[in-house]
């Protein structure tokens, strides 16, 4: 069955029955801070599906689209890409996923980002998980990092941080106003790190039986 992202049903529409939203976990933190590493870990024990919103951008520049160019020269640049392009994708990638229970990866990277996916989804996220690391350790951690990704590069990273700093971090800081976020140190070895995410996914199975 397909997992019904933001459409409106005929009965919704009549106002006899509210469709159930799937549940979003946002996994936000600074390039290299291990949410891809986490993820994959999350996936294994929580049955959850997990997009990368930079890994969909990067199958897009390869898929040929008419986006790919402008996409690509975004991402060596470090710079966010549009909401409608970002946001189109998950979509897609959520409806057609089957699941109804999702980590999204590396989004929203700004509030811009942020409104655009609550108002074309009407989803919110249950909760955001940030993982908090120093950029000395992101740094060494994608330089040591063998994906050939174009944007891995000394010059490329310095303005990802910046970027994130000035445009990524409110988001975080928005979340955290209204209780959202929950913080883990990232900045340890990865099963260590993977510990405190299984608290928070356990203490909230918890709370939900
Ligand atoms: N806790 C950790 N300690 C040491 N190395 C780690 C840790 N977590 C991840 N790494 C390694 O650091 C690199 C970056 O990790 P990962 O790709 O998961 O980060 P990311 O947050 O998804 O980065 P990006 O934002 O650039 O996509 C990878 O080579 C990964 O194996
Ligand atoms: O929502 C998003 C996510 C990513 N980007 C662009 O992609 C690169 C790489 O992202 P990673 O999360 O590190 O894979 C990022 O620097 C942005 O240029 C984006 O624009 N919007
Ligand atoms: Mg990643």
């Amino acid at each position: 069955m397909e997992t019904d992202v933001g459409a409106t049903t005929s009965e919704e529409a009549n106002g006899s029955r509210a469709e159930k939203k799937p549940t979003v976990i946002f996994v936000l933190g600074g390039p290299g801070s291990g949410k891809g590493t986490q993820c994959a870990y999350i996936v294994e024990h929580f049955g959850f599906t997990h997009f990368s919103a930079g890994d969909l951008l990067r199958a897009e520049i390869k898929s040929g689209s008419e986006n790919g160019l402008m996409i690509k020269s975004m991402i060596n640049e470090g710079k966010i890409v549009p909401s409608e392009v970002t946001v189109k994708l998950l979509r897609q990638a959520m409806e057609e996923s089957g699941n109804d229970k999702f980590l999204i990866d590396g989004f929203p990277r700004n509030d811009e980002n942020r409104a655009a996916f609550e108002a074309v989804t009407g989803i919110e996220p249950a909760f955001v998980l940030f993982f908090d690391c120093p950029e000395e350790e992101m740094e060494r951690r994608i330089l040591n990092r063998n994906q050939e990704r174009d944007d891995d590069n000394i010059e490329t990273i310095r303005k990802r941080f910046k970027v994130f700093l000035e445009s990524s971090l409110p988001v975080v800081q928005y979340y955290e106003s209204i209780g959202k976020v929950h913080k883990i140190d990232a900045a340890r070895p990865i099963e260590e790190v993977f510990e405190s995410v299984k608290a928070v996914f356990t203490s909230i199975n918890e709370k939900d039986d």
